[in-house]
């Protein structure tokens, strides 16, 4: 059973972007306490976040009325506390010069008054210490998982590249090949990208405000209107895609089995406030499905169908829990000793 609210992916994601964020990850189980906070906070910035969530987001005068908006700021309190947590220790880190994140370490320095970056967390240089994007990372493993397991001819192409680039008992070469091999990997990246295009990680892109008044196409957005650019509209434009609704990562390739480098790719945003860790969140992606590729043939199960269309309604919308069968490609005790070894 695949649960990302419950299951491992989130704990990779957690462990990885903790670790770039604030060095150390003390995050090993759902128990610990740390982890059912940064649970917590995610839960209710998801929930905050969703377009028209609040009637505030339609009248915003009430804004002004004492009392609403409560629970958002009590959200806000404990999120808070948490990041102050985190920043702390980073702070305690860096007093008593032991190896951690070097670049909180480094936003610090820059910002050279730690103490006060420590009270004014809404720094817009803190920014990117966001905890919801831990879950774009997980949300999109699980995605990738759903993709294969439903489309297993595409997935078997992947497997065959995987297999020629790769071979099946070069468990050592793995580690290397995903992120310097790249051109090897053609069908792979074709894959993820078909993928997060047919089930987009934020399919209603993030919210933006119009600085000024800016006339497109005879209409004017008015400063001050809430823009959303909508990756699921954009998803499904005929034109761009043809046959949209069709998950098929033969569209990314050209005739000479290049991929095609004129077809957009929005899962990250676009503009001036594009995801800044699109490098690290593609990668993250890349070497977790190249790894799961290499090692099981993921299958749905025939007395669990799985619904391609159920998500969670969240600004990050992710599958809805799902059992899929892994089927190790190599004999199991082979698969264990070479991730081990890895
Ligand atoms: C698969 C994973 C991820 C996806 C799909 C994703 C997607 C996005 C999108 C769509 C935006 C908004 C762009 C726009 O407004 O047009 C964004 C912004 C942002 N992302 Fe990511 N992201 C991912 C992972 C991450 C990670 C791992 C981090 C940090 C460690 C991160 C940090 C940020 C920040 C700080 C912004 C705000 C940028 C700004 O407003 O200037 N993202 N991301």
């Amino acid at each position: 059973m695949l649960d990302a609210d419950e299951g491992g992916d989130f704990r990779y994601a957690d462990s990885v972007i903790l670790r770039l964020t604030y060095g150390k990850s003390t995050l090993t189980s759902d128990d610990n306490p740390k982890v059912v906070r940064i649970h917590e906070v995610v839960r209710n910035i998801l929930a905050a976040m969703r377009p028209g969530a609040y009637l505030v987001d339609r009248i915003p005068l009430l804004k002004h009325i004492p009392g609403y908006g409560r629970v958002l700021k009590k959200y806000h309190k404990f999120e808070l506390a948490l990041f102050r947590d985190q920043l702390g220790r980073v702070m305690d880190d860096m007093v008593h010069d032991i190896c951690g994140s070097r670049r909180t370490k480094r936003v610090l320095r820059l910002a050279g008054r730690s103490s006060k970056i420590h009270m004014n967390i809404s720094c817009p240089m803190m920014k990117w210490l966001t905890l919801l994007r831990v879950y774009s990372t997980a949300s999109g493993i699980m995605i990738l998982i759903l993709a294969a397991a439903c489309h297993p001819e595409a997935q078997a192409r992947v497997q065959e590249e995987m297999d020629t680039v790769v071979g099946k008992d070069r468990g050592e070469y793995m580690r290397c090949t995903v992120f310097t091999h790249v051109p090897d990997h053609l069908t792979l990246h074709a894959f993820i990208s078909e993928a997060l295009r047919w089930r987009p990680i934020v399919p209603l892109g993030f919210a933006h405000r119009a600085t000024k008044d800016v006339i497109w196409r005879g209409q004017c957005i008015p400063a001050g209107a809430t823009v959303f650019g909508c990756h699921w509209a954009i998803s499904r434009d005929a034109i761009a895609f043809p046959d949209p609704e069709t998950f098929d990562p033969q569209r990314r390739l050209d005739p000479t089995a290049q991929l095609r480098t004129d077809m957009g790719f929005f899962t990250y945003g676009f503009g001036r406030r594009t995801c800044p860790e699109i490098h690290v969140a593609n990668r993250s992606l890349y070497i977790n499905f190249a790894l799961l590729m290499w090692s099981f043939r993921i299958m749905e199960r025939p007395d669990a169908p799985i619904d391609v269309n159920a998500f969670t309604d969240a600004v990050n919308s992710r599958p809805a829990p799902l059992e899929a069968e892994f089927v190790p490609r190599m004999e199991e005790h082979k698969l264990r000793e070479m991730m081990e070894g890895m």
